[in-house]
């Protein structure tokens, strides 16, 4: 089986949620430092896809992530959920919310430090909100909460980055935000999964496209697989 050279590798992965399954047999790799877009139809198992690789679920077959089981890796690994799955009303500020990527390293009972407030910093910084810093979560637009939930990732320093419909009902401004920041990270060494129904977004940040429809319907580059004709006949058959 693949390793050294991929941060995720699964082999005939499998799960099943009450004797149902919705993935079945899943093969595939990603490189170090790549972004890969993982397209398919609702319900196709992408979010079943990530929850696999963060060792949420049960599975069957084999999954290494950065070389280990997925409970192992997960230290290493940080995740950026649809914005509006978490409550607006938590009163909470935006520098609070991307704080909270430390806590791993941190541990969740001591006080952050002069330097995990920096780094936290840096990555609202670096989605461009570091004006907004003390205005309370629930207050920003939805794109602007996206990019927040993305700085927290950043700010845990992750080597592998997943998320999850990020794109989903932000605006232009943020949709670009979040793309230079995924540019940058993935620049700098960053490995990503990306779930998403964005053709366009994941085009422009990503370099690998996996097309999931319970089973891997076609892997590889993205402009390859993206293409229209192969877009039809891999989802339709
Ligand atoms: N906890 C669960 N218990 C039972 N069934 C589930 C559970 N989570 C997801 N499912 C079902 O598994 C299938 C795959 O869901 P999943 O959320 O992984 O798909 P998805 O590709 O992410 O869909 P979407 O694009 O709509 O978010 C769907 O039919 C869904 O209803």
């Amino acid at each position: 089986m693949p390793s050294a050279e991929a941060a995720l590798t699964c082999e005939r992965l499998s799960v099943s949620y009450a004797g149902r399954s919705v993935l079945h047999d899943v093969t595939l790799s990603v490189p170090y430092g790549s972004a890969l877009a993982l397209v398919g139809p609702n319900g196709a198992g992408k979010s079943t896809l990530i929850k696999s690789v963060l060792g949420l679920v049960e599975t069957r077959g084999a999954i290494r992530v950065l070389d280990r089981d997925p409970a192992r890796a997960r230290p290493e690994v940080a995740y950026v959920p649809q914005a509006d799955t978490l409550d607006p009303s938590f009163p909470i500020t935006a520098g609070e919310v991307v704080l909270m990527g430390r806590y791993r390293s941190i541990g969740w009972f001591r006080r952050p430090r002069e330097g995990d407030r920096r780094i936290a910093a840096a990555a609202l910084d670096q989605v461009g909100l570091s004006a907004r810093s003390g205005d309370r979560f629930g207050t920003l637009s939805m794109g602007q909460r996206q990019r927040v939930l993305l700085a927290r990732a950043i700010a845990a320093a992750p080597r592998l980055l997943l998320l999850d419909e990020s794109f989903n009902g932000v605006d232009a401004a943020s949709q670009d935000a979040i793309v230079e920041t995924l540019l940058g990270l993935r620049a700098a060494g960053t490995t990503m999964v990306i779930a998403t129904h964005d053709l366009p977004l994941a085009r422009r940040a990503c370099d690998l496209a996996c097309l999931i429809n319970c089973t891997v319907r076609a892997l590889g580059a993205i402009d390859e697989v993206l293409e229209p004709g192969r877009l039809y006949h891999a989802m339709a058959s």
